[in-house]
């Protein structure tokens, strides 16, 4: 049986008074591989923001396994990679690599699993990385060690915000192929991607979101919404032809 462990109810965002998020209902089923497609500005960042508890909605509600954000507290279960990972690292931040893929671990007070740990940083290509400043590595580096950080957490919902731009291509196989595993095992993914072709091969659900949310079902009947091309507004019609 299904269960479902995020919902949002009637949830609206506001920048001051720009409306970025209206009426958004949306539940994800434990198991759901989620992607978040839109238009740039669209909202899908500012949704998962508010699902993360960094924003809080203007009007409605978000529950997680049935418990509303203002009282959740096991935060330790749901990993994150966020937009543009890379950039957002001073150069002189004084931690290893290392440090830096455990800092998690410091704030919610959970043990590592020293293998997954170990099998993680030998996929992406991080073994001989771990030692030196998280601040001198290059774009992709440090795209890589923040989704390493949000896997090794082993969390029950994985929230990822465009990973795999910048990771070269090896590694962008590695990692859908990863993701693709941990999903058997039962993690919920949501993506907000622009890949579509990513659509077909790993997602099982889409959610389209432009300030509302236009679709919200499986992968095959997106498909056929999708050709119709009659749930966004017509002046996004344009940026949407190649769906
Ligand atoms: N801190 C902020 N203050 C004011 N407006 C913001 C802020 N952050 C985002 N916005 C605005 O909110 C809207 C939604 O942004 P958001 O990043 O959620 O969109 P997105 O769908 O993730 O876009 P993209 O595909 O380009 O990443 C945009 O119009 C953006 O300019």
């Amino acid at each position: 049986m299904s269960q479902t462990i995020i919902e949002v109810q009637n949830l609206y965002f506001s920048y001051e008074d720009h409306l970025i998020l209206e009426n958004i209902n949306l539940k994800v089923e434990k198991g759901d591989f989620l992607a978040l497609i839109g238009p740039n500005g669209g909202g899908k960042t500012t949704l998962a923001r508010c699902i993360l508890g960094f924003l809080t909605p203007t009007k409605g509600k978000i529950f997680l396994w049935g418990e509303e954000i203002r009282n959740f507290k096991n935060w330790h279960k749901i990993g994150y990679v966020p937009q543009r990972a890379g950039d957002l690292i001073d150069s002189l931040t004084p931690l290893s690599v290392k440090e830096f893929l455990l800092l998690p671990f410091k704030w919610y007070k959970v043990s590592l699993k020293p293998s997954l740990l170990d099998k993680l940083t030998e996929k992406f290509g991080m073994k001989n990385l771990l030692n030196k400043k998280i601040g001198e590595l290059s774009y992709g580096q440090l795209q890589r060690s923040y989704i390493v950080r949000a896997l090794i957490l082993d969390p029950e919902i994985l929230i990822l915000d465009e990973p795999s731009v910048g990771l070269d291509f090896f590694t962008q196989e590695v990692f859908y192929e990863t993701l693709g595993e941990f999903h058997k095992r039962g993690l919920t993914i949501i993506l907000i991607t622009h890949e579509t072709w990513l659509l077909t091969k790993w997602v099982n659900k889409v959610a389209c979101i432009n300030q509302k949310l236009y679709f919200h079902g499986d992968h095959e009947s997106f498909c056929i919404m999708a050709k119709k091309l009659e749930f966004f507004p017509e002046h996004h019609k344009i940026e949407h032809t190649h769906w």
